[in-house]
């Protein structure tokens, strides 16, 4: 579902006349299978965000290939990547990055208007998630009137409202308590059970760890170990 083949990424920094690379990934190799949450750990700089931000189609590697789907994403250009991650990716972040002038209905919409879906089907589909997540009743909220968790329940159904094969999470649990992280927690181990979406979430949190059916591990930008969890 997703393989990431001898991927390489360097940044280059400062002035154009001196140039200088920053290696930041070496020759990562790695699958993740349908089905599996895989967790993503190693120390601040490790390389963690760059290997999602690859995976997400936001830089280009260096060298190496990666495939989604059996599709060979590498080479594809902006306009593509942007059909693809809106067809086969959803996205939840640390910090929410919901739209403060959006209400939680219209955050969670708007994947659907950009992909140009009609709005009886938008309002069926929003209103179906908004129930899911336990938010009904704060439909017409903006972000700033919600909690933390509630926040990223927007955020989750936002992910969801495309009905994508597989999410990409950075540090989703970083900014809410040990309650609301265990809600989240059992909610991303339901829709990995009951609809089969993979997850794949970077986290320095033992608690996501401990759901994740593999956990890999990155060390100055290599690969160092990926071992399977113990069974859930
Ligand atoms: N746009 C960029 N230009 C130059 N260097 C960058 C850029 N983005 C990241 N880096 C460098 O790449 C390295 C890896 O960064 P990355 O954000 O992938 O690490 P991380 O493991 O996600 O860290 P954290 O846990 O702190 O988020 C760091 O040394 C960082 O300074």
């Amino acid at each position: 579902m997703i393989k990431v083949e001898s991927l390489s990424h360097a940044f280059y920094v400062g002035k154009k006349n001196n140039r200088q690379e920053v290696p930041v990934l070496r020759d990562i190799n790695l699958q993740i299978q349908e089905g599996e949450i895989v967790s993503i750990v190693g120390r601040s700089g490790s390389g963690k965000s760059t290997l999602l931000n690859l995976m997400s189609g936001y830089i280009k590697p260096t060298q190496g290939d990666l495939y989604i789907n059996e599709e060979r994403v590498t080479e594809f250009k902006e306009s593509k990547w942007a059909d693809f991650r809106s067809e086969h990716l959803g996205f939840i972040f640390q910090s929410f990055q919901l739209i403060p002038s959006m209400t939680a209905y219209q955050n969670i919409e708007l994947p659907l208007v950009m992909k140009g879906i009609s709005e009886y089907e938008r309002k069926r589909r929003v209103d179906k998630l908004l129930e899911r997540v336990g938010l009904s009743d704060f439909r017409e909220h903006y972000p700033s009137e919600l909690s933390g968790g509630q926040q990223q329940r927007v955020s989750v159904a936002r992910a969801l409202i495309v009905n994508p094969p597989i999410i990409l999470a950075d540090e989703p649990t970083g900014s809410l308590d040990q309650e609301t992280e265990k809600e989240l927690l059992d909610f991303i181990q339901k829709l990995n059970k009951e609809e089969k979406i993979t997850f794949v979430i970077i986290t320095h949190d033992e608690e996501v760890a401990q759901i994740a059916d593999r956990t890999i591990r990155l060390e100055d930008g290599r690969l160092v170990s990926d071992r399977e969890e113990a069974a859930k």
